[in-house]
């Protein structure tokens, strides 16, 4: 094309063509604005008013509008016979144009479509959180956090506890109204004698900071509050009542001191007490002043003491406290771990000195460690439906799968939700919470871990593999440890030790965190006691100091 019989397109603003000589003044001969291909600011007021959608709101000339799809069909009519190429070069180049108008204002169609789609969306969601900000509010106000009703509430029965607790959290903890609300429908349950606590989070002196959410959301800014680092405390908000004590068996040394110190309860503390069958029988052998002893006779029974006790002591080892813990299939009442003879890592309390902590925890305020436990499913491939089974198994310190008595590598493919972790070849895997961080799954060569941090430690058993290090995973995930079809040897679940189960190919043991953590309480603090504990019990980081007996080179 020529410079003289330039078609000159422009699609940003303003769509100028420059026509032939010959055919411009042809057309501009035409007394009709219609199919005028002179730009709109070269046109006359009257001509610019009859194009439609020529004038937009803001006096600028818009280029879609201007060039309807009826105007530019009709300069696509056929050529006049005896126009030269030129025009059917030009009409070409009008086709284009129609083309790209008619793009253009379908992607603005669609535009505004989806624009209005996400308004929509927008609103939904708006309207969505706002409801949710007004849930929590009234949770807030009702005393409860989302965690704590899970914790202690897993039936949902909120009437009493909604009432009660305004009364006695004053929405500023986790109160022990649903354990109360649990005795309710049994008419024989004492539940008028269950103290009633409530638990906050401390936060050395800054009020303020007590029920900051864990992570929040505002104004666009994510901020998280460092929550796991307060202690805990219970406060009594009436006085115990009942006592429930565990002993070691086969000691003299912890007979002897349970005896004595359940005089002291009953004589001094005018408390109800219960113990164990076995330990009821030993001591009434003994005495007959032990008679008041409750004690209980069968599974529903037990099923029912954390209705009916305030505080629970330990006297023995670890080994104490988890058979203390695995009592409690649900909530667990506060318990107070003292240990007979040497200390163990989770009984700060000395037995020596038993009577000044008694006084002192029976008053309150006591600090407490939540120590969470994982709650494991054995699943039988060969269960027909989900009646078959077997109960669930609550651990505080960690399941273990190992190779028992074979001497085969075990296979265990392992998940984490619905993602594949790793297929363990070795002895066995601890799944261990971060309360037996410092038992088996140390000794596997697992991290220390303090008890108020969240999480699932997956520490191999002597993975045959050098690039096997343990995972720490986070307490929301449910680990699935499967046994493959093609195993040449069943492997074994033991729970804290104890209770071994055998896993027979295509078995699965499923792990989640439980919602009844234990609560123990503390000498001085969750962190000074777990330091404690590992500085004395496993004499952590323990190394002669560098004598400095003589200046050194600068
Ligand atoms: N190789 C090992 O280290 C190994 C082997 C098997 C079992 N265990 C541990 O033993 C526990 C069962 O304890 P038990 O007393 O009934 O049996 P137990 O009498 O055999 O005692 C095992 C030892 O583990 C200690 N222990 C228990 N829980 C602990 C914890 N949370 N932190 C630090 N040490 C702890 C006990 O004080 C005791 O010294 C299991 O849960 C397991 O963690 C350890
Ligand atoms: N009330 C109980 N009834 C039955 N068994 C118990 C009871 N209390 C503890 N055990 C078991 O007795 C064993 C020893 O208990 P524990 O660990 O408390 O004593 P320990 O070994 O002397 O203490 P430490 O761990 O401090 O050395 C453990 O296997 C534990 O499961």
């Amino acid at each position: 094309m020529s410079s003289s019989e330039e078609a000159r397109i422009n699609f940003n603003t303003n769509l100028s063509i420059s026509l032939p000589s010959s055919s411009s003044s042809s057309s501009s001969s035409s007394s009709s604005s219609q199919g005028s291909l002179m730009p709109p600011s070269k046109l006359n007021p009257s001509e610019k008013a009859n194009i439609p959608g020529a004038q937009s709101q803001n006096g600028i000339a818009n280029s879609a509008s201007l060039f309807s799809e009826m105007a530019v069909l009709e300069l696509l009519q056929p050529p006049a016979q005896g126009l030269d190429d030129h025009l059917i070069e030009f009409s070409e180049a009008l086709k284009t144009v129609a083309k790209a108008l008619r793009q253009a204002a379908e992607g603005k169609a669609s535009a505004q479509a989806e624009a209005a789609e996400w308004r929509e969306k927008y609103k939904l969601e708006r309207a969505r959180n706002l409801q949710l900000e007004d849930k929590e509010k009234l949770n807030l106000e009702n005393g409860s956090d989302v965690d704590d009703v899970r914790t202690y509430n897993p039936a949902n029965k909120p009437a009493l506890c909604d009432e009660q607790s305004n009364k006695c959290c004053a929405g500023h903890g986790i109160c022990s109204h649903e354990v109360l609300w649990d005795g309710m429908p049994d008419s024989n349950s004492p539940v008028v004698r269950k103290a009633s606590f409530k638990l906050s989070w401390c936060c050395k002196g800054e009020q303020s900071d007590q029920h900051k959410h864990v992570v929040s959301f505002e104004r666009g800014n994510i901020i998280t509050a460092e929550r796991s680092s307060k202690q805990i405390s219970l406060k009594w908000e009436s006085c115990p009542r009942t006592v429930l004590v565990f002993t070691k068996p086969n000691s003299v040394s912890v007979q002897t001191l349970c005896a004595e110190m359940i005089r002291w309860l009953r004589d001094q503390k005018k408390l109800d007490i219960y113990v164990e069958p076995r330990v009821r029988g030993e001591l009434m052998k003994g005495s007959s002043y032990f008679d008041f002893l409750e004690s209980w006779e069968d599974d529903e029974e037990i099923s029912r003491l954390h209705t009916k006790v305030d505080i629970v002591i330990t006297l023995g080892g670890d080994g104490t406290v988890l058979w203390a813990a695995s009592m409690f299939k649900g909530p667990v009442p506060p318990i107070v771990p003292f240990s007979s003879g040497s200390l163990g890592f989770m009984t700060p309390f000395y037995s020596e000195h038993y009577r000044e902590y008694l006084e002192s925890i029976l008053k309150g305020p006591i600090g407490i460690t939540l120590r969470k436990r994982l709650i494991c499913q054995v699943v039988r491939n060969a269960a027909k439906n989900e009646h078959e089974t077997e109960a669930p198994m609550l651990v505080l310190n960690e399941v273990t799968i190992d190779r028992g008595i074979s001497s085969f590598l075990t296979n265990l493919n392992c998940y984490c939700d619905d993602s594949f972790v790793t297929c363990v070849q070795g002895d066995g895997l601890i799944m261990s919470t971060t309360s037996g961080s410092t038992a088996y799954s140390l000794a596997a060569g697992g991290s220390m871990v303090h008890h108020q941090v969240l999480g699932i430690l997956f520490t191999p058993i002597c993975p045959h593999s050098l690039s096997f290090r343990p995972l720490i995973l986070p307490e929301h995930v449910s680990v699935r440890v499967e046994i493959p079809a093609n195993t040449r040897n069943p492997a074994w679940a033991s729970f804290d030790g104890k209770n071994r189960k055998r896993l027979e190919a295509g078995d699965a043991l499923v792990c989640n965190m439980a919602p009844w953590p234990v609560p123990t309480a503390c000498l001085v603090d969750s962190t000074n006691d777990f330091l404690r504990s590992i500085h004395e019990g496993l004499h952590w980081n323990l190394r002669k100091a560098r004598s400095f007996d003589g200046p050194y080179d600068t």
